[in-house]
């Protein structure tokens, strides 16, 4: 699976199962992966007037020196700096030893506009901060405002996590082996990589068989199997039913954003439970979707009444904490008897602030799963602040956490959204603009997932689904996008997962 994403200690370990079992050397490896950087620099940048490779002393430095040889071979001029010497005998060595151009010390690194960089000295081996020579070096290289090849990871940036463990040059490529990493699509790692090469460099997939990947970017390849398919027999009940509940009467808006966003995701009916205050409003907007009186005291229960109900969305401008609390850990505690599950988002995050405990309680004692969360960071340490302030953690181990710890399916949100399950799955979504940056998007985000939780898709693969479509849809609204614009681009969306498909059978 191409969209898996390899912790650096899977891919070192995919790296060693090769050379032992495939009898493929490390410096076959080494060699492929110093031909693609090679490639790389030449099909962008073979117009540069001189290719400045700058390399560590481990084997991301042996890379750049076969990149090096490389690209001296094809006659650009060339120039490698010694960050360090490879150990005697290793592959680096070996790569060092075969690259005959020059070799200078860091301090001669004085690059111009017109040169590229090629950055090779720390990869997925980066273990603390950067020395001050490497500082120096890649200060020199931003102030050239020359473009850069970083391999495998601009050096400072954490192949696990992400983070920029000081002074990582942001690169226009970054030609990386095998399988990404999540530090590739976490922030601020993945802007910092600018474009993404993946090469093949002869790493077997064979050597991940024994412990299947768990983490994977957002692609249709994850969700689209599950996608209902069009049936001639439904009706719009058995197609699906959500339910959203609304805020008081000055905060209907957020709850029309997710019913609507529900709706356009193909839930065959959608109602919104509120106020009779609330309903009114609503009624002045609505017209399809169904409104239903919920006291503040009801019981859940009038769900039940909602027939084919499999999903409810609790949270955009609910408001009432105690009300929200009281709703939500009814409708989990029931969730074995009546299949209903709970899309728990804003103001019904925040409502367990305090008491985060009772929420995971009830989430654990359900039968298999019922509950997803979607909190944006703010949220996310509201309900889990140990995890929030874990710098050792990166953003997907905080989700994979939380979702073991919730037993809920946890979505969380940003620019790199993480979507993590109780299993320790977790995909990181790719997809999105900052046009998603605009209030009533997460409502919008709530509603989706509402909408295919309705239509029976697993949990994980609708918050999955959800965060690509939004993405998408976002994308096609365009930079100035509305809440409302959003809701409308869904199906814009959906036709992009038809794009080259039968039509008779829509999704993949
Ligand atoms: N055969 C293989 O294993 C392959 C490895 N590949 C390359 O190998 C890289 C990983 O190689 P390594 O594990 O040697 O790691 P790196 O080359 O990223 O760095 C390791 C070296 O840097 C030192 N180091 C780490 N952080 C430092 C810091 N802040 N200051 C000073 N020194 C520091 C380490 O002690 C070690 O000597 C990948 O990123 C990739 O570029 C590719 O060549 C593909 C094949
Ligand atoms: N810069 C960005 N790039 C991509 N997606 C973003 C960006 N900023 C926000 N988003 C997405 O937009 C949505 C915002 O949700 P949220 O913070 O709950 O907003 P609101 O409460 O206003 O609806 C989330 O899905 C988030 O991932
Ligand atoms: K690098």
């Amino acid at each position: 699976m191409s969209h898996a994403v390899l912790a650096c200690e899977q891919m070192a370990h995919a790296d060693r199962w090769t050379i032992e079992n495939a009898q493929i050397p490390g410096t076959t490896l080494m060699e492929n992966a110093g031909a693609a950087v090679a490639r790389a620099v030449l099909e962008r940048f073979g117009h540069a007037r001189r290719a400045l490779v700058l390399c560590g002393p481990g084997n991301n430095g042996g890379d750049g020196y076969v990149a090096a040889r490389i690209l001296q071979e094809s006659g650009m001029s060339v120039t490698a700096y010694a960050f360090g010497t490879p150990r005697g005998g290793t592959d680096a060595a070996i790569a060092r030893s075969r690259y005959s151009g020059a070799v200078e010390p860091p301090e001669e690194f004085e690059p111009s506009r017109d040169d590229v960089v090629v950055d090779a000295i720390f990869g997925a081996g980066l273990t603390r901060d950067l020395p001050e020579r490497v500082l120096v070096a890649l200060h020199k290289a931003r102030s050239a405002t020359c473009p850069v090849v970083a391999v495998d990871l601009p050096s400072g940036v954490n192949g696990d996590s992400g983070a920029d463990l000081g002074g990582a040059l942001t690169a226009d490529v970054t030609v990386t082996f095998f399988r990404k990493k999540p530090g590739h699509l976490l922030f601020p790692g993945r802007q910092a990589c600018g474009e993404v090469v993946v090469a093949d460099i002869g790493v077997r997939a064979e050597a991940l068989a024994a412990k299947p990947p768990v983490i994977f970017e957002n692609v249709p390849q994850l969700w689209g199997p599950v996608l209902p398919k069009p049936d001639a027999t439904w009706h719009k009940y058995s197609r699906g039913h959500a339910a959203v509940f609304s805020g008081g009467k000055h905060a209907t808006g957020a709850a029309r954003l997710a019913a609507l966003a529900a709706q356009r995701t193909g839930a065959g009916a959608v109602t919104i439970l509120g106020q009779p205050d609330a309903l009114d409003i609503h009624a002045a907007h609505l017209t399809s979707i169904m409104l239903r009186p919920c006291a503040p005291d009801d019981s859940y229960d009038r769900l039940g009444e909602l027939k084919g109900c499999r999903a409810c969305v609790l949270g955009p401008g609910f408001g009432d904490f105690t009300t929200a609390r009281r709703l939500a850990l009814s409708i989990l505690q029931e969730a074995d008897r009546t299949g209903l599950r709970l899309v728990l988002d804003a103001d019904g995050i925040t409502a367990f602030a305090s008491e985060s405990k009772a929420l995971f309680d009830v989430a654990h004692a359900v039968v298999g799963q019922a509950l997803v969360l979607t909190p944006h960071e703010g949220e996310f340490g509201r309900l889990f602040p140990d995890l929030a302030e874990d710098r050792s953690l990166s953003k997907v181990d905080k989700a994979v956490a939380a979702a073991a710890r919730a037993n809920a399916v946890v979505l969380y949100k940003g620019p790199d959204t993480v979507v993590a399950a109780p299993d320790g799955r977790a995909a990181i979504n790719t997809n999105a603009t900052s046009s998603l940056a605009t209030a009533g998007s997460g409502d919008v985000l709530s509603g989706v997932i509402g909408g295919l939780v309705a239509q029976g898709l697993p949990l994980w693969e609708a918050a999955c689904a959800a965060a690509w479509l939004h993405g998408e849809a976002g994308g096609a609204a365009g930079p100035l996008a509305v809440a409302e614009d959003i809701v409308a681009r869904i199906p814009v969306a959906f036709g992009l997962l038809n794009q080259g498909r039968d039509t008779r059978a829509p999704w993949p």
